[in-house]
């Protein structure tokens, strides 16, 4: 049976709350696969546990990496990983993770025998091809152009063109695991701008914090030489697009959301929210952490997603006021989608219009996000218009009703945000949430209740 819907809490009196926020999705994800990926023994500290990070921790041990929790804390856990042969023979579920679909792949073509993949009903449409089609040309046998399919190696490396205008993971799954290839491997993207561009910095950053040589100097060109990946004790930085529905609920209600261990300097796209938010009409502000010290403005040294103290040096608090009025605003959010569930409601609750532009690859995502943004803010008497590339938001008021998430974490954080303004707007599956941050429901109810 259908879980009820989530009655999404209306705030009657502004929000000052300060909320812990567990790790990143992208860095944990990416930091698990490195060090399955060693040349010895290796630590992962604070990572995410949710069902995507769940979801890769299950795929490596299948492809034979023991991952050991030694340490389970509210920031997370610690994961001691020992990397082992690649082995065939397995089945991988990838749930609905873009990060498990697109970046286990290739270390499975590593493996001494075939290794299958499916996923969820809508992960079978998630786009595929280009990163399947760029491992058949260095190597790689595989049966089908979408979930379910099987690979299987050896896969020498070398040089591959593809689109990678769809998902910017197509670039950073080949990079994560290009080392380990006999020839490494040279990237050139042919076509449309690549999307989320911080992503693949993001993985970049990651490699060369490991040992791995990265040129991405070029534009739409990215060359990982082969060699060994080291092993290294890795912190996960706090999940800083999940940081967005909890700063929005500021501008909803002319509050105050502060969010500790924020990184002076980030590959994170949630950053972005300093600037978008400031456009919105929130005073943002970095403020000297309450529990640990703030590092120099100039920033940390190495402070990428994958290294320092997520809690130490090289962060601050990051404090966001609203005053209960929000500008809509017009953005290119190409290189930050994840954010636009988040914009977006807080666009349809806007005192003038917005539109939101880029993002035309948000229709490859857990869903359909720009039909499903549209579809539910209008449901609930809004004025959302899908584009080619992205939303037009216009103020009109909005009644209570049913939020649908589609299965997507952030439609569902999209729909909390909205009910903070909207008396009974109710959220289905709400437990979706669980896709990056399983105590979505706990987190909001004690941000609510703070004082
Ligand atoms: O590499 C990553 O960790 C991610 C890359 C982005 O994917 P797209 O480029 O497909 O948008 C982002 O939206 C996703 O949430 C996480
Ligand atoms: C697009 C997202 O996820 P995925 O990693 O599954 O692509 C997301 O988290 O917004």
């Amino acid at each position: 049976m259908p879980a009820p819907h989530w009655p999404a809490p209306t705030a009657t009196t502004p929000i000052t709350a300060t909320v812990p926020l567990p790790g990143s999705k992208s860095v944990t994800n990416r930091a698990l696969l490195l060090a399955a990926l060693a040349d010895g023994p290796g630590v992962v500290r604070q990572a995410l546990r949710s069902r995507d990070a769940d979801l890769m921790v299950a795929a490596l041990r299948a492809l034979g990496t023991t991952l050991v929790a030694v340490r389970e804390t509210s920031a997370g856990v610690d994961w001691q990983v020992t990397p082992g042969p690649v082995r065939g023979g397995a089945h991988i579920d990838v749930g609905l993770a873009g990060t498990v679909m697109r970046f286990v792949p290739p270390v499975a073509a590593l493996a001494d025998g075939p290794v299958s993949f499916d996923g969820d009903p809508h992960a079978r449409k998630r786009p595929m091809g280009p990163i399947l089609d760029a491992l058949r040309s260095l190597g790689a046998r595989i049966d089908h152009d979408a979930l379910p399919f099987t690979i299987s190696g050896p896969l020498a490396g070398g040089e591959v063109t593809l689109d990678a205008s769809g998902s910017s993971q197509f670039v950073s799954g080949l990079l994560l695991a290009a080392a380990r290839f006999e020839k490494g491997i040279t990237i050139r993207h042919v076509g449309p701008p690549v999307p989320s561009l911080p992503h693949i910095e993001m993985t970049v950053e990651m490699l060369r914090a490991v040992g791995v040589r990265v040129d991405a100097g070029e534009r739409d060109v990215w060359r990982v030489e082969p060699g060994p990946i080291a092993a290294r004790d890795m912190t996960v930085e706090p999940d800083l697009s999940n940081a967005a529905p909890f700063l929005a609920a500021a501008l909803v209600t002319g509050g105050t959301v502060t969010i500790p261990a924020w990184p002076l300097r980030t590959t994170q796209a949630g950053d972005a929210l300093r600037d978008l938010l400031t456009a919105m009409g929130a005073t943002v502000t970095r403020a000297p952490a309450a529990s640990s010290p703030a590092a120099p403005a100039s920033g940390a040294p190495g402070a990428s997603g994958s290294s320092g103290d997520s809690t130490g040096p090289g962060t601050t608090d990051l404090v966001v006021t609203g005053t209960g009025r929000i500008t809509g605003l017009d953005t290119d959010l190409r290189d930050v989608g994840e954010l636009t569930p988040t914009i977006a409601a807080l666009a349809a609750l806007a005192s003038t219009p917005s539109r939101i532009r880029g993002v035309s690859h948000l229709r490859g995502h857990e869903t359909d996000r720009l039909a499903a943004l549209a579809t539910e803010i209008n449901r609930l008497g809004g004025d959302a218009e899908e584009t080619e590339d992205g939303l037009i938001i216009r103020p009109r008021p909005l009644h209570g009703g049913t939020f649908h998430s589609y299965d997507d974490h952030r439609m569902a954080t999209a729909g909390a945000v909205i009910g903070l303004a909207v008396p009974e707007v109710e959220v289905e599956n709400i437990a979706t949430t669980a896709k990056t941050l399983p105590e979505f429901v706990q987190m909001w109810t004690a941000m609510l209740e703070a004082r």
